[in-house]
């Protein structure tokens, strides 16, 4: 589970999240929506321990991240798909991570298996298509069993098949019982693997609502159209194509 309450995180005068807070359940997909610079990437980082929180707090399973005496085991974390050093292969990668944490290798070999990276174990990560490597940050997040995932933009680069695999594959870590909170920009495709989104604006709580939710109390029919009518005013930078709804 992950607790995110009145989260405020500034950088000098730049106020990317502004007293947020949400949770997000365990057997539940929450889609982490909004708009680009909306404060999505910095809520992740602070939950994950790699900011700090200018004020509030963010919690997995009720422990900062700092305090988790195994952090691959509660938390598994996409953020960034490229942070892979270029010249390991995807073996390596992930058997140095294992190591962190004493998993051993028949794990490692599980994941690749699991995320369709067996043929490309031995393959240096420099060489990965983008699919490639979103595969490889998704093995990683898996390495340790958690009980909760944090994927940012995970099916970014990924073909069709790629797509249903990544839905396929957080309805199933839900439907285990595990926490899933999940960002993207495909609207269309949050509609189909999230249970509830988030949706922020200027780092602050616009909607946390169960999917249709969102859409009936807006009137909408769609997702889309319901996150083009919430965040209609926490756009920073809005082409003349989406201004007005989208029409
Ligand atoms: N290290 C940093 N230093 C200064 N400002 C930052 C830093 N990181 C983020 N910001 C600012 O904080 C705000 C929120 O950025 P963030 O990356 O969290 O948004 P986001 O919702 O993830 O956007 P996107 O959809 O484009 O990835 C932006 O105004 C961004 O410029």
């Amino acid at each position: 589970m992950i607790e995110v309450e009145a989260l405020t995180k500034r950088y000098g005068s730049t106020t990317a999240v502004d007293g947020l807070t949400f949770t997000a359940r365990p057997g539940t997909v929450t889609g982490f929506l909004g708009p680009n610079g909306a404060g999505k990437s910095t809520t992740m980082r602070v939950v994950v321990g790699l900011e700090r929180a200018t004020s509030g707090r963010a919690t997995v399973d009720g422990r900062r991240f700092a305090d988790l005496p195994a952090p691959l085991h509660a938390v598994g974390i996409m953020l960034d798909a490229r942070s892979v050093h270029p010249g390991r292969t995807a073996y390596a990668h992930l058997l140095a991570m294992a190591q962190t944490h004493g998993i051993g290798k028949a794990r490692v070999r599980e994941v690749l298996a699991q995320t369709g990276l067996e043929s490309a174990a031995r393959r240096r990560a420099g060489t990965f298509s983008l699919g490639m490597g979103q595969r490889l940050g998704i093995a990683g997040a898996l390495l340790g069993d958690p009980a909760t995932l944090i994927l940012d933009e995970p099916v970014n680069g990924l073909d069709p098949d790629g797509v249903l695999w990544v839905r396929r594959l957080v309805r199933e870590l839900a439907a285990e019982g595990r926490t899933v909170l999940l960002s993207s920009h495909l609207m269309h495709e949050l509609a189909l693997c999230a249970d509830r989104v988030v949706i922020i604006g200027r780092g602050r709580l616009l909607a946390d609502a169960p999917v249709q939710e969102i859409v009936d109390r807006t009137g909408s029919g769609s997702l889309e159209e319901a996150y083009l009518q919430l965040t209609s005013d926490a756009v920073e930078y809005r082409t003349d194509a989406t201004a007005g709804g989208g029409r």
